[in-house]
């Protein structure tokens, strides 16, 4: 039986749990609000070719549109990313396989419950990512980082959520039984850490810190990623104002790291909350990657990046997945409001957080541990 609020360790005292309660009822206000100045319809999308110049100038082109995109919305779409087609095809081809070939007693034995790390499958209505709306249609497979997943190798000083570094948490589907899979997912896995790498640079250049500046705190990322299957409506019909009868696929809620990039098929289901409280369809872009701002970079900035609300509904008759990657600075690092976004009023609108700590308290949050 795992214990998730046992963990006895240096980071339990520094007030990431209050910070992820605190990101709970954060989230209850947001969607009580329905009158603000603020509002989008739209969201951006922002082609990343020229990003990848030897010009600064150019490089700092698309920083700028990265940091309106982050101001206004919290949400954009990328193309010119540079993960091929295919490599994007393949792994959400392989997301179908995990879900439909590997038999249940397989699924149960690589099952959540058995994991501290909230790793391995999590079957439908097994989590809620808040605890006001009804269960969640949704069923996942979460893994997160491996050194032999990182093109780089990483720096040999991984450290897990808790502040463990015995070694990776994730429980993979055995080889014999899902050719390929482990190879597969290593393949997409590498090209978006290096693409979430990227971003790091893009978004120091967008916050006028030096490009390098978030380079010694993702030495050894926390990259939780996950594949996740919505099942088909029993009720299809469009997105409308009335909210009514919603089979939940993912309940509302902000995502708690620096950034999430996040590959989806060709159905739409990902819903982004406009702050005076419409919902807006996040339709996939072909060959674009959905990235959004999360709680980390919002602390970072004291709130001037957006860390927006979203939920996922599938309103359509077939099945939907998507693959996020959750993108985090090592776990062991600190996030603390940086100097250039105190403002002499407000200062720092949040206490400094470690990294692991706040995202396994609030991974906490969403599993009846009483349950098991
Ligand atoms: O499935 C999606 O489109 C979004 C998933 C998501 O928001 C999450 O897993 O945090
Ligand atoms: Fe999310």
């Amino acid at each position: 039986m795992p214990d998730y609020m046992s963990v006895s360790n240096d980071f339990s005292q520094d007030g990431s749990r209050a910070a992820a309660l605190k990101a709970q009822e954060y989230l209850q206000a947001r969607l009580e609000a329905t009158t603000s100045t603020t509002s989008f319809r739209s969201i951006p999308i922002i082609d990343l070719t020229s990003s990848f110049s030897l010009s600064i100038a150019d490089r700092q082109s698309v920083a700028s549109r990265i940091n309106e995109a982050c101001t206004t919305v919290g949400f954009f779409y990328i193309t010119g990313h540079g993960i091929p087609q295919s490599v994007c095809d393949a792994t959400l081809e392989l997301a179908a396989r995990f879900f439909h070939e590997l038999p249940e007693e397989s699924k149960e034995a690589i099952h959540m419950k058995h994991s501290n790390h909230f790793r391995g499958y999590e079957p439908a209505a097994f989590s809620s990512v808040n605890s006001f709306e009804s269960k969640e249609t949704k069923e996942a497979f979460n893994w997160g980082y491996e050194a032999g997943l990182d093109p780089t190798g990483g720096d040999g000083k991984y450290v897990e959520l808790d502040g463990s570094t015995d070694g990776s948490k994730n429980q993979w589907p055995s080889e014999a039984e899902l050719p390929g899979f482990y190879k597969g997912i290593a393949k997409y896995y590498g090209h978006v850490l290096q693409l979430a790498r990227h971003l790091c640079r893009l978004f120091a250049l967008s916050l006028a810190l030096p490009e390098n500046y978030f380079e010694p705190l993702i030495t050894h990322p926390g990259g939780i990623a996950r594949l996740i299957r919505y099942p088909p409506s029993t009720n299809p019909k469009p997105l409308s104002e009335l909210n009514e009868d919603e089979e939940i696929g993912l309940g509302a809620h902000t995502d708690y790291e620096c950034f999430t990039l996040l590959l989806q098929d060709s159905n739409p289901g990902l819903e982004i909350l406009s702050p005076d409280g419409h919902w807006i369809s996040a339709e996939p872009v072909k060959g674009g990657i959905v990235v959004n701002v999360a709680d980390f970079l919002m602390r970072w900035t004291n709130e001037r990046y957006k860390s927006t609300v979203h939920r996922v509904v599938n309103r359509t008759a077939k099945e939907r997945y998507s693959i996020p990657l959750f993108f985090s600075i090592n776990y062991d690092e600190k996030v603390e409001t940086l100097p250039s976004c105190k403002t002499e009023d407000s200062d720092s609108k949040f206490p400094p957080i470690t990294a692991g700590r706040y995202v396994l308290d609030r991974l906490a949050l969403t599993v009846d541990t009483g349950k098991y």
